[in-house]
């Protein structure tokens, strides 16, 4: 089955203002959608970051992929090097680590190859869980993810404010635990910290921990803080953690945190390419890496993660940005046939009111979602809903993920220094 043409279409989606270490969600956050069209009528769908540098690095590649057999993933990635060159360099968001040529190429690879997956499910009449080794669970367990936030953005988006209400305290976030335990059914909760100080941020574990006395906890404050200010914060929390996610910067900082710590450190900041394993190992730094098909350069290479983590008894958890229908799927397929996943995954899920595919197939049943089984991914494009969030792309102003020119509009002096505490 050969590639004929590829469609890629920018959408934004409403978000409500989540708070991090950078500042606060713009009012949409972005991201590319992919049809992959095929010589035997078939469609791969694909789902990725929004942004304009990786928007137009797609563009570069797509013309390049007519005639490429669907099951060339080596073939795929020989044509994204080439196309993008040694210097693919695209800028990230910073929430997930440096930037990096190599990054940019297993970004860039990931996008396509989801699609492709798809694609080859489609041929086969089975769905990508099959693909990738089958099951090992039916059901994929996500994690309630919770953010400080104020009730609605400044200036006040052109939509109504979102349903969360706002929560810039233990109280509030213990609430926003309360709607998505009973709403969704999560057994574990994450806190994205970084915007409090971090003994406040502390406290607001406690207090969930005093509400949610038998769900796994999490601490994320995006490389935040010093390494001192980490390890009070870890030793405050001992006992009380499932992990404790990129608290400060880089593989050594992390060393030192870890060494002075009782719970596993995690990151998606500090290990977010194969050439940042070695390091880490050899000094410990990490004890759990949150993998994302996204920038890990797709499934297989998503496989080969946890095929190395195995290798090195480090834990593996799955990362998330804001994202859709189709990545959820690609999520929870991974998951569902990784045996070494043994976290409850990432979602922004929850903060979602709109999508690109059909509903129905997607659903939350006590935290889980059930691995699709039609072919492929499982899921369908819905395309009156693509035209609508392609739409409102072209007219929300925004071309590229900003935290910090949003977080100015509130306060003006703001300075996104890492780490801050
Ligand atoms: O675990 C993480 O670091 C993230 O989920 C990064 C995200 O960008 C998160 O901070 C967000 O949505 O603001
Ligand atoms: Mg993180």
């Amino acid at each position: 089955m050969k590639i004929t043409d590829v469609n890629i279409t920018p959408i934004a989606m409403k978000d409500p203002p989540l708070r991090n270490i950078h500042g606060v969600h713009q009012p949409y956050a972005l991201r590319s959608i992919l049809q992959v069209h095929t010589d035997e009528g078939l469609t791969g769908l694909g789902e990725t970051y929004g942004d304009l540098a990786i928007l137009t690095a797609l563009r570069k590649v797509a013309p390049r992929l007519t005639g490429l057999d669907v099951l060339d993933l080596n073939g795929l990635e020989r044509i994204i090097r080439e196309t993008l060159g040694a210097s693919a360099g695209l800028a990230t968001h910073g929430l997930v680590g440096e930037a990096s040529d190599e990054k940019s190429v297993s970004t860039v690879l990931s996008a396509f190859e989801i699609p492709c997956w798809d694609l080859q499910g489609k041929a086969l009449g089975r769905p990508v869980v099959d693909l990738l080794g089958g099951k090992v669970r039916d059901a994929v367990p996500y994690s309630g993810y919770l953010f400080f936030k104020p009730a609605a953005h400044t200036p006040l988006p052109d939509y109504a404010t979102d349903t969360w209400g706002e929560a810039m305290d233990a109280e509030g976030i213990v609430a926003q635990a309360r709607k998505m335990v009973d709403g969704w059914g999560f057994k574990s909760l994450k806190l994205k910290g970084g915007v409090l100080p971090p003994q406040d941020e502390a406290d607001a574990i406690l207090a969930l921990r005093d509400e949610f006395p038998d769900h796994p906890l999490r601490l994320d404050p995006n490389a935040g803080w010093t390494v001192e200010s980490s390890i009070a914060v870890g030793r405050k929390l001992d006992g009380v953690l499932e992990y404790l996610e990129d608290p400060t910067g880089g593989i050594d900082g992390m060393a030192a945190v870890a060494r002075e710590v009782s719970m596993p450190l995690a990151t998606n900041m500090c290990v977010t390419e194969f050439a940042h394993v070695k390091p880490a190992v050899l000094v410990d730094a990490v004890q759990v890496i949150l993998s994302d098909h996204h920038f890990w350069g797709g499934l297989r290479r998503s496989r080969e993660l946890a095929g190395i983590c195995r290798t090195f008894g480090i834990g593996l958890s799955m990362h998330s940005n804001s994202h859709l229908g189709i990545s959820l799927a690609a999520m929870t397929h991974l998951a569902g046939a990784a045996p070494e996943l043994t976290y409850d995954c990432d979602t922004h899920y929850p903060y979602l009111v709109e999508d690109v595919v059909v509903q129905g197939v997607l659903s939350f049943k006590d935290g889980s979602v059930t691995v699709p089984d039609g072919p492929g991914l499982g899921v369908e494009l819905d395309l009156d809903s693509l035209a609508r969030l392609a739409e409102q792309y072209e007219k929300c102003g925004f071309d590229t993920r900003d935290d910090i020119t949003p977080m100015r509009a509130v306060q003006p002096d703001w300075d996104p220094v890492i780490p801050r505490w």
